[in-house]
């Protein structure tokens, strides 16, 4: 099925403009359409939702708000038709765009007699056959235990078995390590966290996509890793929107679930933790699987101790001294900075692009009017507030970049995956990166055939990166524009 992605920031080379304003193409990036329209046309898009619930005039500055957030957040719409009100291509647009409306199914559940693959063994048999008999696992354990290790080997073993799996992280490098999206993605929260505190019936009838309900109801069962870092606030919601949606009053609307985290690690940004939630307690009372071998830092039995210690809080003066022996004024290059705010890490990340070799590339983003009735000004705030991605983005042969958007997904690129500039290609007056990716399940893919890819950058050293909001995209630009 083809997934059609619609953007709204174009971004250029230095001052050789070419301006995108929305253009359209589909997950393979094979095939793209023209900008739909520019400042200069001025007529007025309608976004058609394919389950025809909501229709977006962006005749008004609401809309557009909303429009942009929406394609910035969700990105992936399944069937979105735009209809131009004037323009000689829209009825061509109209009938390629929809030609991924996918059908409404019905709601899906773990079959009886599964039957499992043979070869089986250990802590994966037993979950597997948990799952089977519809039972909610939630695996915790300390860094290193092999949660993600065994989730991925349950994921395997339940598809073999023919069962529907979603995959989902909590962030986009967590989904990223499991093979999955965000667990925000896969629900269709749009708007992020605000679609948690909005009315029920708001979020299920106007907010979440046709695309994700259907996930949602074609979902047997639902695996999510680093629980810890979900609140629980967002879980309730999609316990409610589980119901709604699949018109089943069981928790998770009779989705299995399969969560893995350790909530001695990262909590929630906002939020109480998960496990504090009415659902949680009726999924999983106090019941865990715990792993309690660390295969992590095996090999260095006193670093080993000493976090599996600080993890619970019981380090002793010895750790603290040694913990300090270890402070330096000059870090190893590959060391990883941890930074409380955004400004620091983009200042590191700066200051590590200077010393790259190589000549710099600039990306500008060039904002356009898709309606007439705001001015620049106006449209570049809303891109600003409804986008992370700044004005200015600097590249460097060498520098990582991360992927912001579920855009590479259907190729083994998940949102979050990481990936190092190797070269930049020349396409005409414009200049392409050429990045290879870090794949999850290990090896690389490298992209050559970008389409207003959306990336960050993240720093200049492969193994460095900031817990901090990543602060620079941009768009590449379209090769077979030239
Ligand atoms: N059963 C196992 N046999 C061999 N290696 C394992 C096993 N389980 C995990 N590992 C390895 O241990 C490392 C850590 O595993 P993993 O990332 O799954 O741990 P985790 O508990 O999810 O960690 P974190 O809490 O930091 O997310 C990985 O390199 C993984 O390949």
């Amino acid at each position: 099925m083809r997934r059609w992605t619609l953007f709204l920031r174009a971004f250029t080379s230095k001052d050789r403009a070419r301006r995108w304003s929305v253009g359209a193409c589909d997950d393979d990036a094979t095939t793209s359409l023209p900008p739909l329209m520019t400042a200069s046309a001025s007529c007025t898009l309608h976004a058609a939702f394919p389950d025809c619930v909501r229709q977006v005039d962006l005749g008004s500055q609401a809309s557009v708000s909303s429009f942009i957030k929406h394609f910035c957040n969700c990105k992936v719409l399944l069937g979105v038709e735009v209809i131009a009100r004037s323009g000689a291509w829209s009825r061509t647009t109209k009938a390629v765009l929809t030609s991924g409306v996918s059908r409404r199914g019905q709601v899906s559940a773990i079959p009886a007699g599964v039957v499992l693959p043979k070869g089986l063994s250990g802590e994966t048999l037993r979950v597997c056959r948990k799952v089977c008999d519809k039972k909610g696992v939630f695996e915790t354990g300390p860094p290193g235990s092999g949660k993600t290790f065994l989730l991925r080997k349950i994921i395997r073993a339940l598809r073999d078995a023919g069962l529907t799996v979603a995959v989902c992280g909590t962030s986009g490098v967590a989904a990223n390590m499991v093979g999955g999206i965000t667990a925000r993605s896969w629900a269709g929260f749009i708007h992020g966290h605000a679609d948690v505190s909005l009315p029920l019936d708001h979020v299920v009838h106007e907010v979440i996509p046709r695309a994700a309900k259907g996930r949602m109801r074609d979902a047997m069962a639902l695996v999510i890793d680093e629980i810890g870092t979900m609140s629980a606030e967002f879980l309730e919601r999609l316990d409610e929107v589980l119901r709604a949606v699949r018109t089943c009053s069981t928790p998770f609307g009779g989705v299995v679930v399969i969560f893995a985290g350790d909530f001695l690690q990262l909590a929630p940004p906002v939020g109480s933790l998960a496990f504090c939630s009415h659902v949680w307690r009726e999924v999983f009372g106090n019941r865990a699987t715990e792993l309690s071998t660390t295969w992590r830092h095996v090999n260095d039995a006193v670093l080993l101790c000493l976090l599996l210690r600080l993890r619970v809080g019981a380090q002793t003066d010895d750790d603290l001294a040694l913990l300090a022996s270890r402070r330096t004024d000059a870090p190893p290059a590959s060391a990883v900075w941890l930074t409380t705010h955004t400004a620091l890490a983009t200042a590191k990340n700066d200051t590590e692009l200077d010393k790259l070799e190589g000549q710099a590339v600039t990306f500008s983003a060039v904002d356009v009017i898709i309606a007439p009735y705001i001015s620049m000004a106006q449209a570049s705030e809303l891109l600003d507030d409804g986008t992370d991605f700044v004005r200015r983005l600097i590249l460097r042969f060498g520098a990582v970049v991360a992927v912001h958007s579920t855009y590479f997904h259907s190729r083994g690129i998940p949102a979050g995956s990481r990936g190092v500039v190797e070269r930049f290609l020349s396409a005409g007056p414009a200049q392409i990166p050429v990045v290879r990716f870090f794949l999850a399940g290990g090896g690389f893919e490298t992209s050559t055939r970008m389409c207003v890819l959306p990336l960050f950058f993240i720093g200049s050293k492969q193994c460095s990166a900031h817990v901090s909001y990543f602060s620079f995209a941009f768009f590449s630009q379209q090769v077979s524009q030239n």
